[in-house]
């Protein structure tokens, strides 16, 4: 099979969309001039305009009824970060008739999700992005003999603004995606939640929201938040009512995309009345576009709010479980690769969230535990309390014993010896360095007045590491020592010791390809798994087609070749180029290429004996690459496997 594709991104093509795309402007227009509120691909306007191709030569699909759920024409998300900008857009994508606005106070994220380098390193996100905020233009594809599917032009319907109130204003439904970090000062200093950038946040939708408008709480807050809000909404407004839920985000970074496409669950915790029910119902609409409805759970707000907060002290716990365990496995001689293997076959116990390393790092985990266990403390109840500590106790533990196992492999002592760093983001495909593991263990090493710390990370901008190590309180002196770099070469020459602390494909050995480029422009938007007789294309020509639909189309329209193009139907609007001195741009030339990989054997030439490995995620196979005349030290392994 084959097939031929033509797409009109100029937008030129006639079609009674246009109305749209005239009024949101051009892909590149400003953020600050788009408007709120119209959305030609709304319900209420032509929908004449969305009967796609029909080819004579095929049966009509058959008409699917649809559940009806209280209409929402326009959606706010507060925060524009790890989890508003890519949730906002997952919404928009699949929403085409909704207008979501993304609304941020720091104009640089905003500008950055406007243009053609977004602030969030994450796989897949470019495409779907660019499809909801720049719109697409109208594409033909010829399925070889069998008709042709003519795909109209969609108008943009995501918006990355500043313009908080205005916003808010207009929104049927207001998304809290903020920040709720751990607080630092006062009472309950290093353990609550710091709610005032939520509680600000609220006082302005307080303000702004329009009359019955549904706030819902994303950030992860402590059990009893909602109650919070709805008292700032009465004291600001005492004869307006709001529905307040709570819908916890449970993407993980890195693979959010996919996670947020192809979510286990998504929870929506609301009043038990009957307008909590109503307002429930509502955003079960929003997402019913792309989520069976089976995995739309609905519990009261205060499940909600606590399975949020426990459902990550678990993942946490399994993992200083595992580490525990890696410990006593350096001990006794056993593999802990193995280990997780004999146990993750147990079906109670499931493969995930077994793998042994130098800990946990991220912007989460410890915070929501340090939370929960705030919370569990302030009820008196101690032992509850205890019992997660424990789970941050082990990992710190374990990074300590990494950083440890490093200092003392080198004798003792690293003065007069370069350490290289590979890998600073919490966890691989993500540009996020907040907490990361690996400015603790600089920490660590950098006290040891080492000659040089080297870092060198393929997703992380040299701004965002340095800033992320300055926060930990590292001297100047200290400062001195710890060099950023832009490419693995540099950071590795004349190195006594790597040290591999984020799981990056690009490190691993045997090499393996990179599961996701670094410029991040690899299709990795998977389309649902087919439920459908993929022998069967007469649905391609039913009366609309969903982006889910399309995703199927291009995986049947690329099925014969080795493409990774994002766009085989050509739909994509032109980007504006980059300005000479983009920071960004640069970086993709110095750094890193696509599809590069660490050579292990070029880095036995570049170090210093004894070429120590110190592999703090168990990436690459020991024996190997002892072979290649490499010392190497895994996790979790008794020497000499
Ligand atoms: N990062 C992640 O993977 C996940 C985070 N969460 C939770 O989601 C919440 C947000 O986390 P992230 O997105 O990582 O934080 P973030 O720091 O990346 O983004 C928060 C954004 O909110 C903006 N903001 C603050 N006050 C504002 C206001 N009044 N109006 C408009 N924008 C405002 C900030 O400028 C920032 O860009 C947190 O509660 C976090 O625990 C939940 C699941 C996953
Ligand atoms: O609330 C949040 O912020 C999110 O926190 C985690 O997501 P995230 O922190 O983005 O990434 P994870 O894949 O959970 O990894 C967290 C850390 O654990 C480490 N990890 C993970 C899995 C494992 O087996 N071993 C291990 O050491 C990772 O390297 C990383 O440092 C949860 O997985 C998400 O469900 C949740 O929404």
């Amino acid at each position: 099979m084959s097939a031929t594709t033509s797409g009109s991104p100029d937008n030129s093509s006639t079609d009674t969309l246009t109305s749209g795309l005239s009024l949101l402007g051009s892909a590149q227009q400003t953020p600050d001039e788009s408007p709120l509120t119209s959305c030609p691909d709304s319900p209420k306007s032509n929908r004449a305009a969305d009967t796609y191709f029909l080819d004579p030569k095929l049966p009509a699909a058959p008409v699917e009824s649809e559940p009806i759920y209280p209409p929402v024409y326009n959606v706010c998300f507060l925060g524009a970060g790890f989890v508003g900008g890519p949730t906002a857009a997952l919404v928009a994508y699949h929403n085409p008739h909704i207008v979501v606005n993304v609304v941020d106070l720091n104009q640089s994220r905003v500008d950055a999700w406007s243009g053609s380098h977004l602030p969030i390193h994450e796989p897949g996100l470019p495409k779907i992005v660019r499809i909801a905020r720049d719109g697409t233009g109208q594409a033909t594809t010829d399925l070889a003999g069998l008709g042709t599917v003519s795909i109209p032009k969609r108008s943009p319907n995501l918006i990355f603004s500043t313009r908080v109130e205005e916003s808010i204003a207009v929104a049927d439904i207001v998304f809290i995606c903020v920040n709720t970090p751990t607080k630092l000062y006062g009472l309950g200093a290093g353990a609550t939640a710091d709610l005032s950038i939520l509680e600000s946040a609220s006082s302005t939708i307080a303000k702004f929201a329009k009359e019955g408008a549904i706030i819902v709480e994303k950030s992860t807050v402590p059990c009893g938040t909602a109650n919070m809000i709805r008292e700032i909404l009465e004291f600001h407004r005492p004869d307006s009512s709001f529905e307040i839920l709570n819908n916890p985000e449970f993407l993980a970074e890195g693979c959010a995309v996919e996670n947020l496409m192809h979510p286990d669950r998504i929870l929506i915790g609301s009043a038990t009345t009957y307008d909590g029910f109503k307002a429930a119902e509502a955003l079960r609409g929003v997402y019913a576009a792309w989520v069976p409805p089976g995995r739309i759970l609905t519990v009261n707000t205060w499940s909600s709010e606590l399975t949020k907060l426990v459902a990550n002290a678990m993942l946490a716990q399994r993992i200083s479980s595992i580490n525990a365990v890696s410990a006593l496995c350096e001990e006794l001689g056993a593999d802990v690769q193995e280990l997780s293997l004999g146990l993750g076959s147990d079906s109670r116990l499931g493969r995930r969230f077994l793998h042994a390393g130098v800990g946990f790092g991220g912007s989460c985990f410890e915070k929501d535990i340090l939370n929960l266990a705030y919370m569990a403390k302030s009820m008196h109840l101690d032992q509850v309390a205890d019992y997660w500590m424990g789970v941050l106790e082990i990992n710190k533990f374990q990074r300590q014993r990494f950083a440890g196992k490093v200092v003392r492999s080198l004798n003792g002592s690293l003065r007069g010896k370069k350490i290289a760093i590979l890998g600073f983001a919490f966890k691989e495909n993500t540009n996020d360095t907040r907490n990361s593991i690996a400015v603790h263990i600089i920490a660590e090493l950098v006290a040891e007045m080492p000659l040089e710390i080297s870092v060198f990370d393929p997703g992380c901008s040299v701004a965002g590491i340095e800033e992320e190590i300055r926060n930990i309180g590292v001297t100047e002196a200290q400062m001195a020592r710890i060099k950023i770099r832009e490419h693995w070469k540099e950071t590795i020459q004349s190195a006594s010791a790597v040290c591999i602390l984020t799981q990056w494909d690009h490190f691993r050995y045997p090499s393996k390809m990179p599961r996701h480029a670094t410029s991040n422009n690899e299709s990795t938007v998977t389309a649902p798994k087919p439920v459908r007789d993929p022998e069967d294309i007469s649905w391609f020509f039913k009366n609309k087609l969903s982006e889910m639909d399309i995703l199927e189309l291009e995986k049947f329209v690329t099925r014969d070749s080795e493409t990774t193009n994002e766009d085989p139907m050509g739909r994509f609007v032109p980007e504006a180029e980059c300005l000479p001195d983009c920071v960004d741009c640069r970086s993709k030339e110095v750094g890193m290429k696509e599809g590069e990989t660490v050579d292990w054997e070029e880095v036995a030439t570049m170090m210093r004996e004894p070429r120590w490995v110190f592999d703090g995620r168990n990436i690459v196979d020991g024996p190997k690459l002892e072979k290649l005349g490499f010392r190497v030290r895994g996790v979790g392994k008794g020497f000499n496997i």
